[in-house]
């Protein structure tokens, strides 16, 4: 198999550690001084099972290769740039591997795929990256194409579906009803069960949500909401790390997203776009 992987951030990284297993890994970076560190140290990738050292072919230019199984693995709002640069590519498949939904409309390649990332990963440097928190990758074609072929792995579980895009879904609106709050708050997502004045916020945005949204909202109960914060309670969510460090949000490829898509107000939900929008 012939992976190129879009984006040397944390999850590119970690993807193409595991990837450069099963066959030949190109990753395709923004900046020449980190394709050239790639090329010289490799990836190194610590997780529960140790570290490991995987060797892939780094570079700054797409491969044009009608054999490759491309996966894009940068922020959601860098996708536009990429899917130009790609409109002119051969591949077997591409993949997009964002958080919320803008992917669903960009992706015009006929063997189109989405896959919702359930791993946690952070990357320390160009070359070094911690898969923390083991999660499965589920993978799915957008309009009907194949799909790339991975190995499940007991470190990374594959999983294939069918209705990718209710999970994309499911996942999209887990992360309106944590992401925005903890952002705007600075608090890690355990604290929205444990202080009552937060989880009366997110009990009022999930209700608003399931009156706009009931069939969507379906895969998401309010049990969901609190098990994940439950779940990730020390973890702080990735909108509360971007703010924090002063960096692009994905808010309006998740929370923009999800209010473009009903004519309902959701006005709790609303209110948190605007500030976290109010922080540009
Ligand atoms: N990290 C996590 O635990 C999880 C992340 N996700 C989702 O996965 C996606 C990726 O997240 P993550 O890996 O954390 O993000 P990062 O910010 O760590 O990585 C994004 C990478 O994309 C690179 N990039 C941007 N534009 C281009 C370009 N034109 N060509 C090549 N590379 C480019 C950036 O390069 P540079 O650094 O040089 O700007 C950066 O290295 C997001 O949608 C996120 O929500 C989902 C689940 C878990
Ligand atoms: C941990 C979780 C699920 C919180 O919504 C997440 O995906 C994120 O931080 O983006």
């Amino acid at each position: 198999m012939t992976y190129t992987i879009i984006g040397g951030g944390a999850v590119g990284l970690v993807l193409a550690s595991y990837l450069a297993t099963q066959g030949s890994v190109t990753i395709v970076v923004k900046r020449q001084q980190q394709a050239q560190l790639l090329q010289q140290h490799g990836i190194t990738c610590h997780s529960e099972w140790g570290q490991s050292i995987a060797h892939v072919h780094a570079t700054t230019t797409i491969p044009n290769d009608p054999a490759q199984h491309i996966f894009i693995c940068t922020k959601a709002y860098a996708l536009q740039t990429i899917t130009e640069q790609l409109a002119h590519i051969e591949a077997a498949t591409i993949t997009a591997c964002q958080n919320g939904l803008a992917h669903l409309a960009l992706l015009e390649h006929p063997s189109s795929c989405a896959a919702v990332v359930e791993f946690g990963a952070y990357k320390e440097s160009d070359t070094i990256v911690h898969h923390t928190g083991v999660g499965r990758v589920v993978i799915g074609a957008l309009s009907g194409g194949q799909v790339p072929f991975i190995a499940s792995t007991q470190q990374l579980p594959i999983i294939y579906d069918e209705s990718i895009q209710d999970v994309m879904w499911r996942k999209a609106l887990l992360n309106c009803c944590i992401n925005p709050l903890t952002a705007i708050m600075q608090v890690k997502n355990g604290e929205l069960i444990t202080n009552p004045s937060l989880w009366q916020i997110v009990m009022r945005m999930h209700a608003e949500l399931e009156e706009a949204l009931p069939k969507q909202m379906k895969n998401v109960p309010l049990k969901a909401v609190y098990e994940l914060c439950e779940k990730t309670a020390q973890n702080r969510s990735s909108m509360h790390v971007d703010i924090a460090h002063g960096r692009q949000t994905e808010i309006e490829e998740i929370v923009g997203a999800v209010l473009a898509f009903t004519a309902h107000p959701l006005p709790t939900l609303r209110v948190l776009y605007d500030q976290i929008i109010a922080k540009r």
